[in-house]
C-alpha cells in the first residue's frame, strides 16, 4: 500500500528527494569552503572586498538551504496528507461494506481510533520519516566522505569509533519501542472506547449514580494511556543521550588526533577546522536517524493495527447480478437461522419459517418477545445470510440482487430509529434528498407527526439528533415513518420502494395515533395497489387488519391466519388479543 502510494506520487518524492539533494551538497560544500577560507586567512591572503565576497557566498548558500528545506517539505507533507485522506477513505469503504456480524465484533472506539489517530502515525511514517531518512543517510554519506577521502583518512577512521556502538544502542531502543508504540496506541483506543460509551450512555449512568464511579474508570483508562504514552516517549527519549554521548567521544577523538597531525604539520588548522564543522554535520543525520526509527516504529506499530480492518474479508457478499423482478412477491421457505456464537444447545431465532408476502397484501408478524421478529427482517435486508432454506423476492434469491436494489425495494422502520444531526426535514427526506417541503410535509401528515412538528421551534427547519433538539421515542418513530413513506411516495432520484417494513415502529405512540397511522397506510395502499407492508407488532391491534398473520414462537411458526380465524383458533393470539383488550379498557378508565 505504502509502496505503491509512493509510486503514484513518484514525481512529489522525486521533487524533495532532488532538493535534498542540493541541501546535502551545499551543506558539506560549506566546511570545505569555510576550512579553505580559514587557510587565506591565516596566510593572510584574504582581505577587503574578496573576503566579503567570499562571506557572502556562504551566506547566499545558507538562504538557499533554508528556501529548500520549506520547499521539500511542502512538497512531501502534501503527499502526506493525501495519503492520510486516501486511508481514511479506504477505511470508511470498508467499513460500509462490512456487515453486521463484523461490526459486532468491533468496538466503536477503536474503530474511531483507528480513522484518527492511527491513520496520523501513519502519515508521519510515510512523509516525515520517509524524506528524514533519505536525507540523513545522504548527509551522512556526504559528510563522511568529505571526512574520510577529502580530509584525512586516518583522522575520519579514528573519530568514527564510537559509532558502531551507537548503532547497537540504536538497534535495542527500537525494539523497545515497537512494543511500547503498540502498547499506546492500544491503550489510546481503549480510552477512546470509554469515551465514546460513557457519552451515549451518559443518560443511564446519572439515572443510575453511576457518575463516580464512571469517573473512577475514565481517570483509571487516562491514566494507563498516560503511562503508555510516556513508556513510549521514554524510548525515544533514549536516542537522543546515544547520539550525544557518541559525538562527544568523536570531537575529542578527532581533537586529540587532529591536533597531532597539525603539529605534525600533516594536515591546515583550516583542515582541522572543517574536520571539526563536519562532526558537527553528522548531529542532523543521528538525531534523524534515532527520530526516524521511532516514526517508522510508530508507524509499523499503526499499521499493524490497521492493516486486518482493511483487509477484513467481507461478511456480506454483494455479487448478485439479477434485475429488480417485476413481480414482488416475497417468499420465506424453510428458514432457519442462528446466531453465530450460540451455544451448540441453544435453539435456533428461525427454525423453519415458511411465508408467502404477495404485492399489495399487508403481512402482520406477531410473537413473544425473542420469538424471532427482528431476525427475520435483519435476514429480508440481508444483514446476516440464513443457515438453511431461503428468501426470494419474485423468485430469485435474496444473494442474486444487488444489494443496492434490495434496499430499494424495501423501506424499513426499525424499533429504534435514528435521526441525523439535521433539520426534520432533511431527516425525512434521507432516502429523497431532492424531495419537495410539500411532499415531505405530506408524509409527515400520513405519519401522523405533522402537528408535532409545528410545534418545534423552527417547524421543519429545526435541528434534531444530538446536535438539536430531543424528540421523544414517539416522535423519533413517527419521524422514521415518514421518513419511509416519503421513499416510498416521493419521485426523486431513487426508485420508489414497494414493500414497507414497520419492525415495532409503533411501539412507542399511543393507541389513537396508531389507529390514525394505520389508517393512513390503508388509503395509501388503495392508491398504490402493488405496494405490499411487513408489520411486526407486540401490539396486535397493529395487525388486525392485516390480509395474514403469523405468530412465532422460538423462531417456528405456531398459527396463521386472518385476525378472525386466529380468534377462532383459540390460542396465543387469542389469549394475548384477550388480554390487551382488558390492559386497553383499563387504561382507558
Ligand atoms: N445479535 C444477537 N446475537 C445472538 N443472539 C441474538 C441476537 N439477536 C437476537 N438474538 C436471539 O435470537 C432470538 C430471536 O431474537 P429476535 O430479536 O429476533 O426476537 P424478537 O421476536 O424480535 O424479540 P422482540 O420482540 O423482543 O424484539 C432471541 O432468543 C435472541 O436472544
Amino acid at each position: 500500500m505504502l509502496g505503491a502510494f509512493v509510486r503514484e506520487h513518484w514525481r512529489a518524492y522525486a521533487g524533495a528527494g532532488a532538493m535534498l539533494s542540493c541541501i546535502a551538497l551545499m551543506t558539506v560544500w560549506i566546511p570545505r569552503q569555510v576550512g579553505r577560507v580559514v587557510d587565506a586567512l591565516v596566510a593572510g591572503q584574504l582581505h577587503g572586498a574578496a573576503l566579503l565576497q567570499q562571506l557572502a557566498v556562504l551566506v547566499l548558500a545558507g538562504l538557499a538551504i533554508y528556501l529548500l528545506r520549506v520547499g521539500w517539505r511542502l512538497t512531501l507533507f502534501k503527499a502526506a496528507y493525501q495519503l492520510g485522506a486516501r486511508l481514511r477513505t479506504q477505511l470508511f469503504q470498508r467499513l460500509a461494506l462490512q456487515g453486521p456480524a463484523w461490526f459486532q465484533a468491533q468496538r466503536t472506539g477503536d474503530l474511531m481510533a483507528l480513522a484518527t489517530n492511527d491513520i496520523d502515525t501513519v502519515e508521519m511514517a510515510a512523509g516525515e520519516a520517509m524524506l528524514a531518512g533519505f536525507d540523513g543517510t545522504q548527509t551522512l554519506l556526504l559528510v563522511l566522505a568529505m571526512m574520510v577521502l577529502a580530509i584525512d583518512w586516518r583522522l575520519g577512521l579514528a573519530a568514527l569509533l564510537p559509532f558502531p556502538v551507537m548503532a547497537l544502542a540504536f538497534w535495542w531502543i527500537s525494539k523497545h519501542l515497537h512494543t511500547a508504540a503498540q502498547d499506546a496506541l492500544g491503550a489510546f483506543s481503549g480510552l477512546n472506547q470509554q469515551v465514546q460509551e460513557s457519552l451515549a450512555g451518559v443518560r443511564t449512568v446519572r439515572a443510575l449514580g453511576l457518575v463516580a464511579r464512571s469517573e473512577q474508570q475514565f481517570g483509571e483508562l487516562a491514566g494507563r494511556a498516560a503511562e503508555a504514552s510516556f513508556r513510549s516517549q521514554r524510548w525515544e527519549a533514549a536516542y537522543e543521550p546515544a547520539v550525544g554521548m557518541t559525538l562527544s567521544s568523536a570531537f575529542a577523538i578527532a581533537l586529540a588526533v587532529g591536533g597531532w597531525l597539525v603539529a605534525r604539520g600533516e594536515i591546515s588548522i583550516g583542515q582541522l577546522t572543517a574536520f571539526t564543522m563536519y562532526l558537527g554535520q553528522l548531529i542532523w543525520p543521528m538525531f534523524a536517524a534515532g527520530w526516524v526509527m521511532a516514526l517508522l516504529e510508530r508507524g509499523r506499530a499503526a499499521w499493524a493495527r490497521l492493516a486486518p480492518v482493511l483487509d477484513a474479508p467481507l461478511t456480506l457478499a454483494d455479487d448478485g447480478r439479477a434485475a429488480r423482478p417485476a413481480d414482488t412477491t416475497l417468499r420465506a421457505e424453510g428458514l432457519s437461522f442462528t446466531y453465530p456464537g450460540a451455544t451448540a444447545h441453544a435453539r435456533p431465532a428461525l427454525d423453519g419459517v415458511d411465508l408467502t408476502l404477495a404485492p399489495g397484501q399487508t403481512l402482520g408478524i406477531v410473537g413473544a418477545t425473542g420469538a424471532g421478529k427482528s431476525t427475520l427482517v435483519r435476514l429480508l435486508l440481508r444483514q446476516a445470510e440464513p443457515q438453511a432454506g431461503r428468501l426470494t423476492l419474485g423468485g430469485v434469491p435474496l444473494p442474486e440482487l444487488p444489494l443496492a436494489t434490495l434496499r430499494a425495494h424495501i423501506a424499513w422502520v426499525p424499533q429504534e430509529p435514528f435521526l441525523f444531526s439535521a433539520s426534520v426535514a432533511d431527516n425525512i427526506a434521507l432516502a429523497c434528498p431532492g424531495a419537495t417541503p410539500q411532499a415531505i410535509e405530506a408524509a409527515a401528515r400520513l405519519a401522523a407527526v405533522h402537528d408535532d412538528i409545528a410545534r418545534l421551534p423552527q417547524g421543519y427547519a429545526t435541528e434534531v439528533g444530538e446536535r438539536g433538539v430531543t424528540l421523544s421515542g414517539g416522535q423519533r418513530q413517527r419521524v422514521a415513518i415518514a421518513r419511509a413513506l416519503l421513499s416510498q411516495t416521493a419521485g426523486g432520484a431513487a426508485p420508489a420502494s414497494q414493500l414497507l417494513v414497520l419492525d415495532d415502529a409503533l411501539s412507542a405512540v399511543d393507541t389513537g395515533t396508531e389507529t390514525a397511522i394505520l389508517a393512513h397506510l390503508r388509503e395509501l395502499r388503495a392508491a398504490q395497489p402493488e405496494r405490499s407492508v411487513l408489520v411486526i407488532a407486540h401490539r396486535l391491534s397493529a395487525v388486525m387488519d392485516a390480509d395474514a398473520i403469523v405468530v412465532l414462537r422460538q423462531g417456528r411458526v405456531v398459527e396463521r391466519g386472518t385476525h378472525a380465524e386466529l380468534l377462532a383458533l383459540g390460542g396465543w393470539y387469542a389469549s394475548q388479543w384477550r388480554y390487551q383488550q382488558i390492559e386497553a379498557s383499563l387504561d382507558a378508565a
